[in-house]
């Protein structure tokens, strides 16, 4: 195992290394704040720490950053309203504890922002406002524009509306998404632990990630999927997972406790720093389609067809497919997988799962002329594509190989 903290240390074992500048220097910041970390043990919304981050974010407001807010728990908040003891398993029953609750939570935050003299902001979005570019600019317009009049924009999903084939489920990757969407300079995600663990944090031993640079970082690393006290929803995954979203469009990202916030913002070497990846700024459609969907099945490609996909970013046609595996429909994310299982890419699908075996290793003019044009189409557009690996010749073998 990697040593776990990086860089040399002082003697309270903090990371001299991470100066942080990109931190305290930020002059657009996206704060996420989680479910876990906005209530009390017994359930309530804590008002306390909404007054202590509304603070925190109002002071560095003060000092010339622009700073949004994604704000997680609604469905918290809508608990204790509806009479439930804990967040209820069907969708229909947490859309509806999120819609009593948002209104609740905001209310809190507009007392709490008010008293720094600033105007809070409600802005709900859905997946589907990020990757549709008529609503992907309205949202961004929309943002921007709360910011240059100096309101505190406080984002959450749109819960009532989201269904869970399209809904993120968390607000890490959203917030990841948002804070490519505004070009943001910093991510900061407050949780209710302080940090990157190497196992589970309640484990004696657990040892603190201080710096993560890039995937080979978080090798042997126990990322759990649920938080302790089962009012968050996606565990550390979703957050390692909202990290790589930012990081790879070009944003660091300090994970850290909601106490730890006015540390994290200062540059302070508090929590775990994934430091930016300096390529090209990949769309926000890319973005998530590697990061924020699930596969709902795999398509299995012939070496021809990696290689066209990967190497030349071709559109996948009928005549490279081998398999497939799963039950999607068409419009659904899938993985492109090679015969050895590696998977290639990620993309969104234009078939039914039970229409690809008769249209697989069929050339498109056959398919054309015996079914008609509407199989012309492709098995995935390469707009609809993203690739997860760069070199074909390590799935596929060399050209020449059939
Ligand atoms: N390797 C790890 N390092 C740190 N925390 C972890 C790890 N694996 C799982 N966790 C858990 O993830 C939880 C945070 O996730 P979650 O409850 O979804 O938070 P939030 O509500 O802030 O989004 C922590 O309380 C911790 O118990
Ligand atoms: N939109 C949901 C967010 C759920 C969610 O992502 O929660 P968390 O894992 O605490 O960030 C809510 O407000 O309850």
């Amino acid at each position: 195992m990697r040593e776990a903290l990086s860089g040399p240390q002082t003697e309270e074992g903090e990371d001299t290394a991470d100066r942080r500048t990109e931190l305290a220097g930020a002059r657009r910041i996206v704060v996420k704040v989680g479910s876990s970390s906005l209530t009390t043990p017994g359930g309530d919304i804590d008002r306390d720490r909404i007054g202590e981050l509304a603070d925190v974010l109002a002071e560095r407001r003060a000092a010339g950053a622009e700073v949004v807010l994604v704000s997680s728990g609604a469905v918290a908040a809508g608990l204790a309203p509806m009479g439930l003891p804990a967040r209820p398993r069907d969708l229909a029953t947490q859309q509806a504890a999120a819609s009593v609750g948002q209104g609740l939570l905001i209310a809190h935050y507009t007392a709490a922002f008010a008293r720094h003299g600033l105007t809070a902001a409600q802005v709900l979005l859905t997946v589907e406002d990020m990757i549709r570019r008529v609503q992907h600019r309205n949202a961004q317009r929309t943002l921007r524009r709360l910011l240059d009049i100096g309101a505190m924009p406080i984002v959450n999903e749109n819960d009532t509306v989201a269904t869970h084939e399209i809904r993120f489920g968390d607000n890490d990757r959203l917030a990841a998404l948002v804070a490519h969407l505004l070009r943001a300079d910093a991510l900061v995600l407050l949780s209710d632990v302080d940090a990157l663990y190497d196992g589970n944090p309640a484990r004696p031993g657990a040892r603190r990630i201080a710096r993560v640079e890039d995937a080979a970082d978080l090798d042997g690393v126990d990322i759990g999927s649920a938080g302790r006290r089962g009012v968050g929803t996606g565990g550390m995954v979703t957050k390692v997972d909202s990290a790589r979203i930012a990081t790879e469009a070009g944003v660091p990202t300090v994970l850290t406790s909601a106490a730890n916030a006015r540390a994290a913002l200062a540059g302070a070497p508090v929590g775990t720093l994934f430091t930016a990846r300096a390529r090209r700024r990949p769309s926000t459609r890319q973005l998530w389609l590697a990061h924020a969907t699930t596969a709902r099945g795999s398509i299995v490609l012939d070496p021809g067809a990696v290689r066209a996909v990967v190497g030349s970013h071709a559109s996948l046609l009928p005549a490279g497919v081998v398999k497939v595996e799963g039950d999607f429909s068409a419009g659904d994310p899938v993985d492109l997988r090679a015969e050895d299982g590696t998977v290639v890419a990620r993309g969104l699908v234009n078939y039914d799962a039970a229409e690809v075996p008769d249209l697989m290793g069929r050339s498109t003019r056959w398919l054309a002329r015996e079914l008609g044009p509407d199989y012309e189409r492709e098995i995935v557009h390469r707009d609809d594509l993203v690739l997860l690996v760069r070199d074909p010749e390590r799935v596929a073998g060399p050209p020449g190989r059939p």
